[in-house]
Parts: structure tokens; sequence; C-alpha cells
């Protein structure tokens, strides 16, 4: 019998992907409580599912289960490692539609969308792959001619991982297959909001050789997450806590876990500022701003939050916008597969953006397409992409408002006017977040200028989408520390130990 609540227009090639149990050492659970909690299809807020809510002395038992696991996987050489990472994601390859589909039911992302995303997704398991065999450390000369002195790297131990809603595929495969590829075992949170994906990557995990405990899954509540989070802090069998969403939780779990001076990998919020030189193609410029602005709805930390056009394009690039957002951004059923643009994933995601929009039409932004209503009645989550643009005299105090200061995370984009490229930086860098930065020019010097001025981990130039496997992710300031991809992640996950010869 499915555990699903609500028919779906989709058809499950295996089924038994769907399950509502954590997983802990290898067996299915139940919380002892027997509780449980809901989770939604965001494209109708019916009932999805209920999924087991665990209690802190669960996951303090599927940490001590991961310890255990950790005293014999950390010994499995690289290239058996290697295998078993290929092996999960072949399985995820040959089961990307059910898990797209999972995502869409529980996200809300269009179809199409979803199956984009399990592919981003695997892509960080065969990046990791090739890394796994690559681990090194280093022999160093000594000051002592009779001392030899060599480095190596070492798996950490138990990695605690806690991932958003937004990127329910991604975000697990980013952390678990680094920190396994290196030798450790991993407890997952996944949010209270996507609990099936998580749950359906471990189905697959477990048909591919790892020994029982490398991968366990803890579903949480949003009631019992705090008291999870707890655990997972003041556990001292936990070596590394690897939290991606918002900036306020990432600081509080990054404080507790000093208490038993735990490491932490922390991929946290963003406000990409987006800025369009005079110099610029504008029709590139908004194709870049479309995909960055509007991909999963806006809802994404490296979407463009504050987009500056310099006052010579911005009519020009207005118009450009106001034909490509209905060309490109077709709303329909999340399951009909010429979707490209869905709902935002909660009410509480809806009265973020109602609140952005209605400031800035307060402060005397007008409307240029879109709005809150959405006359096609698509959903109670639905929201039409929407442009405002923000008059001239308010640039000087643009940093007031609610859109400019925080993450709008929803598809409402405000285009803002400047003139100069030190007013266009300036503006740009004054936010606390620094994650990922997008601009557009022509001109190979501003290029370059641009690119080094601006105070964020990741910067596109003439390019809207930053995120891949091999490149590093991650920000600076209030938005995080490390980094996930690229050529250092199985750094973040080791320790160095040096060792001493006496000869
Ligand atoms: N930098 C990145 O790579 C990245 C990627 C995706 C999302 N994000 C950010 O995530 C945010 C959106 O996600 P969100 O609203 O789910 O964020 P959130 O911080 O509310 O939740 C993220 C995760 O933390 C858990 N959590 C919340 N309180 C906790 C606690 N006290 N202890 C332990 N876990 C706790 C949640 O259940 C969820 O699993 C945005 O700010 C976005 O920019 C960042
Ligand atoms: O939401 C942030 C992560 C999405 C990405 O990796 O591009």
């Amino acid at each position: 019998m499915s555990v699903l609540k609500k028919q779906i227009p989709y058809t499950f090639k295996d089924p038994s992907l769907l399950d509502t149990r954590s997983f802990i050492g290898g067996e299915w659970v139940s919380s002892s409580s027997n509780k449980t909690f809901p989770a939604y299809d965001p494209e109708d807020d019916a009932l999805a599912a209920e999924i087991t809510d665990l209690t802190r002395p669960e996951i303090h038992n599927a940490i001590s289960t991961a310890h255990t696991a950790f005293q014999t996987y950390r010994h499995v050489p690289p290239r058996q490692r290697r295998f078993m990472l290929r092996a999960w994601s072949d399985a995820i390859k040959a089961h990307a539609s059910d898990l797209a589909a999972i995502c869409t039911l529980e996200l809300g992302k269009p179809f199409t969308e979803s199956l984009g995303t399990v592919a981003y997704a695997v892509s960080f398991l065969d990046w990791f792959e090739t890394l796994t065999e690559h681990v090194r450390g280093e022999s160093i000369v000594a000051n002592r001619a009779d001392n030899r002195i060599v480095t190596v790297r070492e798996p950490q131990g138990v990695v605690a991982a806690v991932t958003p809603w937004n990127s329910p595929v991604a975000m697990i495969t980013r952390k678990v297959g680094a920190a396994i590829a290196a030798g450790n075992t991993v407890v997952v949170k996944p949010a209270p909001e996507t609990p099936l994906c998580a749950i359906a990557l471990a189905k697959l995990f477990e048909r591919c050789g790892f020994p029982s405990g490398v991968l366990n899954v803890v579903t949480c509540s949003a009631e019992t997450t705090a008291e999870c989070g707890a655990e997972m802090c003041e556990n001292r069998l936990v070596r590394h806590l690897s939290f991606t969403g918002s900036t306020a939780v990432g600081m509080w779990l990054h404080s507790e876990c000093a208490k038993t001076l735990k490491r932490t990998s922390m991929e946290l919020g963003g406000n990409a500022p987006f800025i369009v030189f005079e110099d610029a193609d504008v029709e590139k410029a908004v194709e870049g701003l479309i995909t960055s602005k509007f991909r999963s709805s806006g809802q994404t930390c490296v979407c463009a939050n504050r987009v500056l056009v310099h006052e010579s394009v911005i009519e020009a690039f207005s118009k450009q916008l106001l034909k490509r957002i209905p060309e490109t951004l077709v709303a329909g059923s999340v399951w009909d597969k010429k979707t490209s643009f869905g709902p935002l994933y909660s009410s509480k995601g809806v009265a973020k953006v109602k609140r952005h929009f209605e400031d800035a039409l307060k402060q005397g932004a007008t409307l240029l397409t879109g709005g809150l209503e959405d006359e096609k009645g698509r959903g109670p989550n639905f929201i039409p992409p929407t442009a405002l643009r923000v008059s001239a005299n308010l640039t000087s105090k643009t940093s007031d408002l609610a859109f400019s200061s925080e993450e709008t995370f929803g598809p409402m984009v405000a285009l803002i006017p400047f003139k100069t490229e030190e007013e266009a930086i300036r503006y740009a860098n004054e936010t606390n977040a620094g994650l990922a930065s997008y601009f557009y020019t022509k001109d190979a010097s501003r290029q370059w200028r641009v690119a080094e001025a601006l105070e964020s981990g990741m910067v596109g130039v003439q390019v809207g989408l930053v995120s891949a496997c091999e490149q590093p992710f991650g920000g600076i300031k209030q938005s995080g520390i490390g980094r996930e991809g690229g050529s250092t992640p199985l750094e973040e996950y080791t320790e160095i130990k040096s060792i001493t010869f006496g000869v």
C-alpha cells in the first residue's frame, strides 16, 4: 500500500522508494513515541504523507550507530569507497524520474526542473568519486637531522548534516558524498518540509554495498528540530556539523558547536546583487537574470536579489525583461512537462514575498508585471513572476527597502537604476551577506576590476548560474564558512595528522 495520502498524476517505477520511516544503522525505524508529522504538497496544500517524528534519544542512538560504523568504515580502502559511490550515483540515475517526482510532490518544483535537480545532485557524487583516491599528505624536511616528518589526512568521524527544503536532493549528495568519500559516517537531518527525497536517497544507498550505519537519515518535525539540533551540537561523537540553511539558524548551530569545538561547514543565506552596466549585452543580461532570479521560483540561496541596472539601459532592459518573462516562464500543473514555473514551497514563503512587495510599493516602486494576485487561481502558494521598478530618487535609500536588506526567496524582482560603477559596487557590498554576485559588462578590464571588488564567495561574470560540482561553492561574511564542491571538499572532511619519526 502506498504511503502517499494523496493521488498524484505519476506512476512510480519503484514504489519502494516511498517510505515515511527514518534509516538508522541499516534499519528502517519509526519513532518510539509513535508520533508523526505531516508533509504537504505545495501545489494544493494537501497532505502528502505522515513522516516519523524522532525524539532526541533516537537522534542520540543514530549518532552512536554512526560512530560504531566509523570504526570499520574508516579503514575501507578509497577505491572500494569509490566503487560504492559510483553504485549510488548509478542507482540515482536509474531512478531519476521517481526521485524527481518525489521532489515535485514535496517541493512543488515543476517535474522537468526536478529532473534537472536530480542530475545536479548526481554530479556531486560523480565528482567526489573522482577525488576519492586523491587524498594526499606530504613529507616535510625536519630541522632536526634525526627527525623525519610526514603528514596524513584522516577522516574526522561522525558528520551531522542538516539540509534545507529548497534543494532536497543536491544538498544531501553534496554533503554526504564528500563526507563518505573521505571515510566519515553521516547522520542527515532533512528539512521537515522535504523528508521524502532524503528517505528515497537512503533507499537507494542501502542497495549499493555500503556497510550499515555509514548513512543514517533522521526525520524530525519542525517542533522536535530544536532538540535534534541540540543533540547534534552537544554530542561529542559528532566531529563535524555541516549545515545549509538560513543565517540565523546557522549562527546558532555554529555557536552551540563551539562548546564541543566541532568543525562546522556553514552554507547560509545570500542577498545576491546583479549589476547590468551600460555596455552590457542587454538580451544576454536579461537571460542571465531570468535564470538567476526565477529558477526554482526564486527559491535558491544564489538567486539574484538586488538588481542594479545602469540608468542609460534600464528602459531597454525592462522592455526585454517584460518580453522574455512570459516567453520563458511557463506556469501550469507542476506535473506537466512543459511547465517551467511553479508555486512557492509554502504559505510562509508567500507571506515573505508579499511583505517585500507591499513594502516596495509603499516606498514608491512601480509595478511592471505580475503582482501577488493570480487571476488564474493556480493554487494557494502560487505567485506569478513579478517585476517592479524602483524610481531613481529612491536609489540613495534602497538599502532601507525590505527586499534589499533580506533575501526575498521568491519570484519578485525590483530593478534599481544607478549612475556610476562606484555607486553600484558600494550598494552591492552594502550587506552582511556575501554568497553570490553577478554582473554584465563587455569591458574586459571592468570584468576583472568588478569581480575583485565584489564581496562574495562566488561571482558570475556574464552568467546567471554559478552552481557546478567542480566549482567551490560557498560564501563569505555572514553567508558561511567553508566550501562545498570544487577540488577541496575532501580536505573539508579530513584532518591533517603530522607524524614525526626519530631515526
Ligand atoms: N548557501 C547555501 O548553499 C544555501 C543553500 C540552500 C539554502 N540556503 C539558505 O537556506 C535558507 C532557506 O532554507 P530554510 O528556510 O529551510 O532554512 P532554515 O535555517 O530554517 O532550515 C534549514 C534546516 O535547518 C533545520 N533547523 C532549523 N532550526 C534548527 C535547529 N535549531 N537545530 C537544527 N536544525 C535546525 C531545518 O529543519 C532545516 O532542516 C535560505 O536562507 C537560503 O539562502 C543556503
Ligand atoms: O539554494 C542553494 C543551493 C542551490 C545551488 O547549489 O545552486
